[in-house]
């Protein structure tokens, strides 16, 4: 990862997003109800919450893949039209939970991709492929390097996509989102099927991210991630934010944790383990009194 040359947004504190009352519903179905959420620049922000409880519905209403229901979402102050393409032009960059590059396009070029909400050379000037349209394809390739720089791919670019191991895959993904230049990126679940090793990886090119004047907000279910990571937690439970706070504060909070007992979670022991253990621990008990020469001992 290398310093890049871009200006440095450091003012803290500026609502970046602000997403009042979203409410999504499909048919009978309420996914999203009423949620809240404000991003402020220099912040990044978590989304958490057991499966299904709208983390992503939510994010594909602040970024015009939905068209709310209720509710309005706001950038820098501006009401955002429910139009993807707007909303990636107006700063709004995201990645997706399922990778979505192009694999059998370059790593390159998928930056490039990436880069066409920024560029002004139009259609007319790529087809006739004049002057204007060279310098800006030159200075595109050359933001797209930094970039691939920035997340560490840059020795990848002639690569396919489709080559790329998953975890580049993801990292590929970050550097296509950051060519439209965003002041906020949406990360969805960025460490899924990630090793430790990459996803320790993953939480310092965030926080570079942030470092460069980007907010962020990230949905993710590995908890170390986002309690090292976030200055701010929210948590969705059946559509609805049931809290948002600093780590400590939605780590400690009873509803969360109940939340999430709701859900099986990894080394968790079950009531049927539990069971169990006491089960044999009583037999072996039984066992131990009948043994002969038990009664010799006392
Ligand atoms: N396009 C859709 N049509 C109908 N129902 C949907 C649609 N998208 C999501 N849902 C439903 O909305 C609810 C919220 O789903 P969503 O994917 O947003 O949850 P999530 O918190 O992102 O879950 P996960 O952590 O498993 O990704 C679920 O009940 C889901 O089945």
């Amino acid at each position: 990862m290398t310093t890049d040359t871009t200006t440095k947004d450091t003012t803290v504190g500026q609502t970046v997003l602000d997403a009042r009352g979203v409410t999504m519903r499909f048919g009978g179905l309420t996914a999203v109800r009423d949620v809240n959420l404000t991003v402020n620049s220099g912040e990044i922000v978590g989304l958490i919450g057991p499966n299904g409880a709208g983390k992503t519905t939510f994010f594909n209403c602040l970024t015009g893949l939905y068209i709310p229901t209720e509710g309005e979402v706001r950038y820098k102050g501006t009401v955002l039209p429910p139009k993807s393409f707007k909303v990636t032009a107006a700063g709004i960059a995201r990645t997706f939970q399922n990778i979505r590059l192009f694999a059998n396009m370059t790593v390159l070029e998928n930056v490039l991709v990436g880069r066409h909400t920024r560029t002004k050379e139009g259609f007319w000037s790529a087809v006739l492929r004049g002057p204007g349209f060279h310098k800006a394809e030159a200075a595109s390739r050359e933001r797209a390097m930094e970039l691939l720089e920035f997340v560490g791919l840059e020795k990848k670019a002639d690569h396919l996509a489709r080559n790329l191991p998953y975890g580049e895959q993801r990292k590929l993904e970050i550097a296509r989102a950051l060519a439209s230049e965003p002041g906020l990126l949406l990360l969805d679940e960025p460490t899924a099927g990630m090793n430790p090793q990459e996803t320790r990886a993953t939480e310092e090119l965030v926080f570079a991210i942030r470092d460069k004047g980007i907010a962020v907000l990230v949905i993710e279910h590995d908890m170390r991630f986002i309690f090292n990571l976030c200055d701010r937690v929210a948590v969705l439970v059946q559509g609805q934010k049931l809290i948002e706070g600093d780590s400590a504060t939605v780590q400690g909070d009873e509803r969360v944790i109940a939340a999430y007992l709701g859900e099986p979670f990894e080394n968790a022991p079950g009531e049927e383990e539990v069971a169990e253990v006491e089960a044999a621990e009583a037999k072996a008990e039984a066992t131990t009194d009948a043994a002969p020469g038990k009664e010799n001992d006392r």
